[in-house]
């Protein structure tokens, strides 16, 4: 294994700047994401006057058109996949109320599909009050936070908002926060408390870094490729808004090392595996699939936590890793207070069929694997949310793919 391996832009970096500079109303965006969230997020801002918008499965654009949406008093429907509809929007929405945003519910209380009904201005705040305050608890999605946070600059008060319960996913709050001051909002981050001071955009360009979460399947492959092997990953930046960087640390273990070169990019080599290690993804949970397959592979026992989002994402991912390991020999036990172990018993890849139940990072997580035998991955188009190069990407590594890939697009 040697090369080079392009990844897609940051497809949440991507759909933010899109929301910012919709809301900053100029602004160039460089290496905007090819992933289908993003061109889709694009698409959604571009059409004023739709009736009804889509957000199929994309979480960010649901959540942070929501918010968008409603607050520039657009009256319209907010809709979405199957799946989307079973994914909680309530804590955006309570949130968004109290904001004077009028929402409702088309089908189930809690959940998309939403009737945006615009914005009656919050009762007057007293003329002391220096900011609008919301309590919103952050343990469900950070992406309700974020939504609220990237329209704060534009309530006539700012927006205070205290965080309550354990906050996953907290790298992306502060991904936010980073674009919106890029972009010239004036907002602090205080642990428990984030504050947005009232203020327009700044049109401003940005030029949008390489995925890190994308990135992680290159690891994958290093970490199960013969000895000897090395891969260089550019557009990736050593100081990342992206949590999903941690990446490089978990990867040392599993005997992956990182190279950060000049002009953004990044070198990783093969050496040697840990004995095992405990891991916590509450900041990082799209990470979670990646680690859990190679650390199965390579016989390396992982304790893993903070996987508790995994089971409102594109599938219930706790459950889709636990079938799909043990068809390998794998295996992602729940020992109970949310610790999950990984282990395996002559683990084999030899001709298994994986099924990837609409979830990008179920194809792309498992696909390294065929450096050990044959498999099958299942409606191989779900890449197309984050990544719709992978497979044309892992036949210019070397994979041998039968299909040969097809542009997804
Ligand atoms: O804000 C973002 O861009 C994202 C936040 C995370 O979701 P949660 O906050 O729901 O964990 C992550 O899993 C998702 O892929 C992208
Ligand atoms: C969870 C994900 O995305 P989203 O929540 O934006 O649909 C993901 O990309 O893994």
């Amino acid at each position: 294994m040697r090369g080079t391996a392009q990844v897609p832009a940051s497809k949440s970096e991507s759909n933010r700047a899109l929301i910012i500079r919709a809301l900053a109303g100029a602004g160039e965006l460089h290496n905007l994401s090819d992933a289908n969230d993003t061109q889709l997020m694009q698409r959604l801002l571009l059409d004023p006057t739709a009736a009804e918008f889509n957000a199929e499965d994309a979480g960010t654009v649901m959540r942070f058109l929501t918010a968008y949406l409603v607050m520039t008093g657009r009256q319209t429907e907010l809709t979405g996949t199957a799946r989307m509809q079973e994914r909680p929007i309530r804590v955006l929405v309570d949130a968004l109320r109290e904001l004077g945003a009028r929402i409702e519910y088309q089908g189930q209380e809690g959940y998309p599909p939403l009737q945006l009904l615009g914005r009656t201005p919050a009762p007057a705040t007293e003329e002391s009050a220096d900011f609008t305050e919301l309590k919103v608890r952050g343990d469900i999605s950070s992406q309700y936070i974020s939504a609220l946070l990237m329209v704060g600059p534009t309530l006539p008060h700012g927006l205070r908002i205290w965080l309550t319960g354990k906050v996953g996913s907290r790298p992306y709050i502060r991904m936010t926060l980073a674009l919106m001051q890029h972009f010239g909002a004036v907002c602090r981050d205080l642990g428990e408390v984030l504050e947005v001071r009232p203020q327009a955009y700044t049109p401003t360009d940005y030029t949008v870094e390489g995925d890190w979460s994308a990135a992680s399947y290159w690891y994958a492959v290093v970490a199960l490729a013969p000895d000897g092997s090395h891969l260089t990953l550019p557009t990736l930046r050593r100081y990342s808004w992206q949590g999903d960087q941690a990446i490089v640390g978990i990867m040392a273990h599993l005997g992956v090392h990182t190279e950060f070169l000049a002009d953004e990019q990044v070198r990783l080599s093969k050496t040697a595996v840990g004995s095992g290690f405990s891991q916590d993804f509450t900041d990082c949970p799209d990470l979670a699939q990646t680690v859990a397959v190679v650390a199965a592979a390579l016989g390396v026992p992982v304790l893993m936590t903070g996987l508790e989002s995994l089971r409102i994402k594109e599938t219930d991912r706790i459950a889709a890793l636990q079938t799909e390991l043990a068809k390998f020999g794998g295996f992602l036990t729940d020992e109970g207070d949310e610790r999950f172990r990984v282990s395996s018993t002559g683990f084999r890849v030899n001709g298994q069929s994986v099924a990837t139940y609409h979830d990008h990072r179920m194809a792309m997580a498992f696909a390294p694997l065929a450096l050990l035998g044959p498999l099958t991955i299942e409606d191989p188009k779900v890449v197309r949310k984050s990544y719709p190069q992978f497979w044309r990407e892992l036949e210019k590594a070397g994979f041998n793919t039968d299909p040969a890939p097809a542009p997804v697009f």
